[in-house]
């Protein structure tokens, strides 16, 4: 087939023709055929095709039909709407890598609907993210709407284009109105004009009541949704990935039917892809693409009519049948290039081969869809120029004036109020409308509160001893009785009545009966008095110094105790001393005699800071406020990002021109407002409620704590940038919560640690802040004080720290 009948063809698919490139990026102002000459420069062509230098995937060595690139140049570029030059993508690692896209060139020409289909698999949907600017290819081009994506001048991500990604991607809690808003608002759309566009939506697309939430909606009409989003700004590029999968057939029809309207005016393009190959005979052109390469890029007519098939589906299996043939060559059939696909379509011979040339493939020498084609023949001279791109009249557009702007809009805008408006809107209402999540933000800090003040910290009661008294002749407790005055019988009794009430006193017979009961884990020790426990003390209180051993032994109260629990055994040693030496000053006291005789020489005046009778709750108190809102913190940010990502939502927000600093930035707010309710509330149920001691200033003690949970939201960033999978994301938030938890001196100082991890425990986020917080509580310290002063300093520094790696993992982990 001669150029001329395929630019014919090509015309009878609406492509309009354009003005030729002059190869300066200049449009030749006669837009009549031009003919490149034989003796063109050769330094022109290259700088012209420089990109083919660029390209490692091409030897250079293929050129035998096509030796001027066009799809080099600036200005074809940007005339096409896409264009994909020697695409290679691979995932997995370098030594096991999968091949998804290899050496792949597409062209898509303004305002037309292109097809792009292939099995399952093959590659549409990476190649579709790449062009959309979510995936980097491993090396070659992409140039969309005039730039590369991601870059100022290409529009993508923005509002020019509209992506409809293969998943849903919508926000369940949210109805249908307030998807379009936040994409509208996202897209810089004016309410009013969305309420216009949504109204217009909801008909087109036969969606039920606006005010339906995503998630009661049946599969088909989400996807419909998430059709009307990828439409609802009226994009330059539709990238959509199965739009009419689940969509019945006369609304399939009427989308094509769409999809056709609005390319008519050659503003407009449209990327498709789709499983129901024959509904795609409405594009205008069609990319039939297997193990990452495309097998022919061509109108359907056109494919049609040169394969002789009569459906798209024969085409493409004839020509998965010839890519499938053993020794054809690659390049052979990376055919973005009309020349190599007539070649095997008219049967190309394995001796006789027509290679697509690095040049033709990366120029895109789409007779169909330029109207001038540069050919050279096979001495090398170009044979004839006539038309480029089959871009409609006055599709030169945006992205020519925007490649070099200052100005233009949406290119340098940092934000947009809009952007910023709908990512809170859409922060709060996902936690308004999701009940779990408002009980974790805000009745979970208070109840871990109430548990901790409540569990944590009081003395144990109702442990039991086993008391043998030699004095008494019965076990009955009732019978052990003394005198209270100035009296030495029954000195035994008069002690036992000085015990406390966390102790129950048990009374046994024999001391191997009480040994038992605390062997056998009945009573937590055993008290033993001698028979003659009463005069022995007398005695050795009399003789003092010269008191014999045998007073001395009869005069002691044994006990053994179990002391396989630390603090029930502290508690009970630190009773029973008190108990003696209450007992003894009492008794001192009403014989007239000093009671300070009774003590040891030891005075514990009034304490410093705290008190005399220090509580553990007040030592543990702040690490628990803070680690309370900082995992808090961790546990609601470290799965939100993944949960958007895993169900494409943030994928489809990045491509609708939103980027990660305003989506942290967003995030930042949201959890700013929920930290400042959580603080509220353990601050006061700690503090007002369970009457934790505070003897600073509550301003510092709330600043320091909003802290932590800001810290806390960055640590979940990070681990959401990180992680892949929400499971990976728990599991990495719940590993670092007990290491965090037992280094951070939260629940032991850390001056009872090795020294080594001493070290490592000043260099975690809470460490310095518990020491800070509890220095404002119980020492009452001001933030003058360097050791308040660094819980703040290290907190910021934490904050900072955990941003820039969100930030570089996020920049860094595309694609
Ligand atoms: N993130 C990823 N990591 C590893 N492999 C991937 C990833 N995404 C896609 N692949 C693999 O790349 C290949 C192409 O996938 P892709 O989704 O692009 O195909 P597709 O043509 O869109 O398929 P379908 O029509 O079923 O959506 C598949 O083998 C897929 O398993």
């Amino acid at each position: 087939m001669s150029s001329t009948a395929i630019a014919t063809a090509n015309q009878q698919q609406g492509a309009a023709p354009t003005a030729p490139s002059t190869g300066d990026g200049k449009q030749p102002e006669d837009g009549a055929i031009s003919v490149i000459r034989p003796d063109l420069d050769k330094r022109r062509i290259q700088r012209m095709f420089s990109w083919t230098a660029e390209s490692p995937a091409v030897t250079g060595s293929e050129t035998s039909v096509a030796t001027i690139d066009d799809g080099g140049t600036m200005w074809s570029r940007q005339q096409n709407a896409v264009s994909v030059r020697h695409a290679f993508k691979s995932y997995g690692t370098k030594k096991k890598p999968n091949q998804v896209l290899s050496n792949l060139n597409m062209t898509v020409a303004k305002g037309t609907i292109y097809g792009l289909l292939g099995a399952s698999g093959c590659g549409k949907t990476t190649l579709l993210s790449c062009i959309v600017g979510r995936k980097r290819l491993n090396s070659g081009e992409i140039w969309v709407l005039g730039g590369k994506p991601g870059t100022k001048g290409s529009g993508v991500p923005g509002a020019r284009v509209g992506y409809m990604p293969q998943e849903i991607a919508l926000y369940g809690e949210f109805s249908i109105r307030e998807t379009m808003m936040y994409f509208g608002w996202i897209f810089g759309m004016h309410t009013s004009e969305i309420v216009e566009r949504l109204q217009f939506l909801l008909n087109f697309l036969d969606l039920p009541s606006e005010s339906r939430l995503v998630k009661n909606l049946s599969g088909g009409q989400q996807r419909r949704v998430s059709f009307a989003v990828a439409l609802m700004h009226d994009p330059e590029l539709l990238i959509l990935d199965e739009p009419t999968v689940g969509v019945d057939p006369l609304l399939r029809q009427s989308i094509w039917n769409h999809l056709v309207h609005i390319t008519k005016a050659g503003q407009k393009t449209v990327i498709i892809t789709t499983h129901y190959i024959e509904e795609a005979r409405q594009a205008h052109t069609i990319g039939l693409m297997r193990s990452g390469r495309l097998l022919a890029e061509e109108s359907p007519s056109c494919l049609l009519s040169m394969y002789r098939c009569s459906s798209l589906e024969d085409v493409f299996l004839k020509l998965s049948r010839k890519q499938g043939q053993a020794n054809v060559a690659p390049a052979e059939l990376n055919i973005s290039n009309n020349i190599s696909l007539s070649a095997l379509a008219f049967g190309s011979k394995k001796d006789n081969p027509v290679y697509v040339s690095q040049e033709s493939g990366v120029v895109g020498l789409n007779f169909h869809q330029s109207k001038e084609v540069l050919i050279s023949d096979s001495n090398g001279s170009t044979i004839a120029i006539n038309g480029l791109n089959g871009s409609a009249p006055g599709a030169i557009s945006q992205a020519v004036e925007c490649d070099n702007c200052t100005e233009c809009s949406g290119c340098s805008n940092f934000t947009s109020k809009g952007k910023i408006r709908a990512l809170l809107v859409k922060n709060f209402l996902r936690m308004w409308r999701n009940v779990g999540v408002m009980l974790f933000i805000f009745a979970l800090p208070v109840m871990q509160v109430i548990l901790f003040c409540l569990a944590i910290g009081r003395d144990p009661t109702n442990l039991k001893m086993a008391i043998v008294n030699g004095e008494m002749n019965t076990t009955i407790g009732a019978d052990c009785v003394f005198d209270p005055g100035c009296s030495f019988t029954s000195l035994s009794c008069r002690y036992l009545s000085h015990l406390n009430s966390t102790i129950v006193k048990e009374y046994y017979s024999d001391l191997d009966s009480a040994l038992d009961a605390v062997r056998d884990g009945n009573a937590w020790g055993a008290l033993y008095f001698t028979d003659n426990f009463t005069d022995a003390l007398v005695a050795r209180i009399a003789l003092g110094r010269d008191a014999d051993d045998e007073t001395l032994d009869q005069s002691e109260i044994r006990v053994w105790l179990d002391m396989s629990n630390q603090q029930i055994g502290i508690m009970l040693n630190r009773d029973l001393q008190v108990a003696y030496r209450e007992f003894a000053q009492q008794l001192l006291r009403v014989c007239d005699n000093n009671p300070k005789l009774g003590d040891v020489p030891i005075q514990f005046k009034a304490p410093i800071y705290g008190t005399n009778d220090p509580s553990f709750t007040d030592f543990v108190a702040p690490g628990v406020i803070l680690t309370i809102v900082f995992f808090l913190a961790v546990a609601l940010t470290s799965s939100a990002l993944i949960i958007e990502r895993t169900e494409g939502l943030l994928d489809r927000s990045w491509v609708a021109g939103v980027t990660p600093i305003e989506i942290l930035f967003s995030h930042v707010v949201t959890q700013f407002v929920v930290m400042c309710g959580q603080t509220a509330l353990v601050l006061v149920f700690m503090i007002v409620v369970f009457g934790v001691t505070n003897n600073g200033e509550i301003g510092w003690i709330v600043v320091l704590t909003i802290l932590q949970g800001l810290c806390g939201m960055c640590f979940g960033f990070v681990i959401s940038a990180i992680c892949e999978l929400e499971r990976n994301a728990i599991q990495l938030a719940l590993g670092s919560f007990y290491p965090t938890l037992l280094l951070s001196g939260v629940i032991w100082p850390i001056e009872g640690m090795p020294l080594v991890l001493r070290y490592i425990s000043l260099c975690l986020p809470l460490t310095l802040a518990t020491t800070s917080l509890r220095s404002i509580l119980a020492r009452g310290w001001s933030i003058t004080e360097p050791d308040v002063y660094m819980g703040f300093v290290s907190t910021i520094a934490w904050i900072a720290l955990f941003l820039v790696v969100t930030m570089l993992v996020l920049k860094f982990k595309r694609g």
